[in-house]
């Protein structure tokens, strides 16, 4: 398990080894983390001895770190100068840099490796980076100079970092929005904080944690026990939809797929996989749901949508299902409940009249766009954030979402949130930009309906949270989106099989 902490996390974790007069002891451990990464990105690129590292130095620590790094790299026979950002520097960096042959100068100069150490989490407010990014290598220094260490933000012109070195534990900032885009190859430097740090702000799961969550095949299994999931997909006009998400489930491992769809959906659902049972109506027993892609407007589907939000069983809501759901939230009260619609309508209102739903069972899987009429929607809140406020503080707004829905809420992009509405959050960034492609979501969708099903009752594997599954089912689609890329573009019909692959690997 990989586990991130915001700026303020880290610097109260500081505080009581500075009040015990360790600071120069923490810088020294920084410093040297920092000047092992700039030499070895020296020695990937040729000899060590002769090279060239410049620094674009702030005031702070963040500068002071660089000064003592560049001091050790200056003792390795390597050229060493610094810009002075702020007119001054750390006193003690700046000594030990000039005793060890580093130069200030005025003007950047050519180097092979740059050092970003303007600001780290002293951060606040906004940044111009004090020259355009050179073309050299650059290394930052605890975080890209001018990435907000909480929420990933940055300003236009913050330089784009080869790699960071992030000093103490891994920042909440460098996993989301621009922090992640511009942070490069991450690497922590232990120094000695983690007695210190308190609960992790967020957490992502790696091999071994996905591993952990997923189902080992044990022989009481039978179909039944295992997890049934009802899928609610496709639509006369959508039949891809209930395809790709089906295929999702079954390449992911389930007792059983029960489809509630149109006859031609069924019938072409069933022509791709023969083993998946169905119906127009919701019928029989299932353990999980996942309703909505390709549902479009049809009544029989939202129908079913309302059923499965009544039941209250593990759902996952998706594409269109999140537009039944958002288009209810905006209706006229007195419209909620109508006879068409009785069961989405009578939990549709409770959701609106008591500003929550059953909770983090419902798991919502929207994408920014999604999100964004989701908010505006719910309540008719009047703060409601644009799309690009989404894309740009993803962590916030997914876990705003969650707490003000009730509901644990996957959010899609190049990173995944997915947060519950205790604040518990997950953020899963290693997936392909090939995933962009239409149906990959409702493959997705697929994969986490599977894992409800078998994950959260005693027949499964456990009781994990929907928000862990969510975050399996986003870390086994990113999985998929990778090994489906060695092979090039892909459309989604393809991505099953690499699911399948995915989750032999991590049950290997
Ligand atoms: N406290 C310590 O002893 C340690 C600190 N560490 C380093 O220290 C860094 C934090 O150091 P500081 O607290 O000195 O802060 P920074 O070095 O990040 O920033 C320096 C100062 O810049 C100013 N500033 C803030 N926002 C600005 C803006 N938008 N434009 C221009 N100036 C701005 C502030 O006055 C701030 O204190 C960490 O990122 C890490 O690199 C590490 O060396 C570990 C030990
Ligand atoms: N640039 C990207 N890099 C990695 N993954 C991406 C990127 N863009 C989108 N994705 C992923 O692809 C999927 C797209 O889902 P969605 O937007 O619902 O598509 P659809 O509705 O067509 O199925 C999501 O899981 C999302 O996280
Ligand atoms: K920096």
């Amino acid at each position: 398990m990989v586990s991130a902490y915001t700026g303020s996390q880290v610097r109260a974790a500081e505080r009581p080894l500075l009040d015990r007069g360790e600071g120069a002891a923490l810088m020294a451990r920084a410093a040297h983390g920092l000047a092992l990464a700039v030499l070895r990105e020296l020695e990937r690129t040729g000899a060590v001895y002769g090279r060239r590292v410049a620094g674009v130095v702030g005031k702070g620590n963040n500068g002071g770190d660089a000064l003592f790094a560049l001091a050790e790299i200056a003792r390795r026979g390597v050229r060493t100068t610094a810009v002075l950002t702020g007119g001054t520097a750390h006193p003690d960096g700046l000594a030990a840099f000039t005793a060890a042959g580093g130069r200030v100068t005025e003007e950047l100069e050519p180097a092979d490796v740059v050092i970003d150490a303007v600001l780290g989490t002293g951060f606040a407010g906004e940044f111009r980076p004090p020259l355009p990014r050179p073309a050299a290598t650059v290394v930052a220094c605890d975080l890209p100079s001018g990435v907000d260490a909480d929420t990933g933000t940055a300003g236009a012109a913050v330089w784009r970092a080869d790699v960071t070195v992030t000093f103490g534990a891994l920042k909440t900032g460098l996993l989301v929005g621009r922090g992640r885009e511009l942070s490069g190859t991450v690497e922590v430097v232990d120094i000695g904080l983690g007695p210190h740090l308190p609960e992790p702000d967020v957490r992502s799961l790696d091999d071994a944690a996905a591993a952990a969550l997923l189902p080992r095949p044990r022989d009481d299994w039978q179909k039944y026990s295992r997890g049934v999931l009802g899928l609610v997909a496709g639509s006369p006009d959508f039949p891809g939809a209930a395809v790709l998400s089906a295929a999702g489930a079954l390449a992911t491992g389930v007792g059983m797929v029960r489809i509630v769809a149109p006859d031609e959906v069924r019938n072409l659902v069933l022509a791709a996989h023969p083993e998946v049972v169905g119906s127009l109506e919701p019928r029989g027993r299932v353990q999980a749901w996942a309703v909505g892609p390709g549902i479009a407007d049809d009544g029989g589907q939202r129908r079913a949508l309302g059923v499965a939000l009544g039941s209250g069983l593990p759902t996952v809501v998706d594409a269109s299902g999140l537009e039944a759901l958002g288009e209810f939230l905006a209706a006229d009260p007195r419209s909620r409940g109508s006879a068409a619609e009785p069961r989405l309508g009578e939990v549709l209102a409770r959701i609106a009249e008591e500003g929550t739903v059953a909770g983090e069972h419902l798991v919502l899987t929207p994408h920014a766009g999604e999100l964004e009429s989701l908010l505006a929607n719910f309540n008719s809140a009047s703060d409601a954030p644009s799309r690009d406020s989404i894309e740009s503080q993803p962590l916030h707004w997914a876990r705003e979402a969650a707490r003000r829905i009730g509901v644990t809420v996957l959010l899609k992009g190049p990173a995944t949130v997915c947060a519950a509405p205790d604040g518990t959050a997950y953020v899963q960034g290693s997936g392909h930009p090939y995933l962009a492609t239409a149906g990959s979501g409702d493959t997705l969708t697929g994969i986490l309906g599977a894992l409800l099903a078998t994950g959260t009752h005693a027949g499964g594997h456990g009781s994990a949270r929907p928000v862990e599954l969510a975050a399996l089912a986003a870390c086994i689609h990113q999985r998929a989106g990778r090994l489906a890329a060695k092979g090039g573009p892909y459309g989604a019909g393809e991505l099953a099989q690499a699911v399948r692959e995915a989750v032999a690997l991590f049950a290997a």
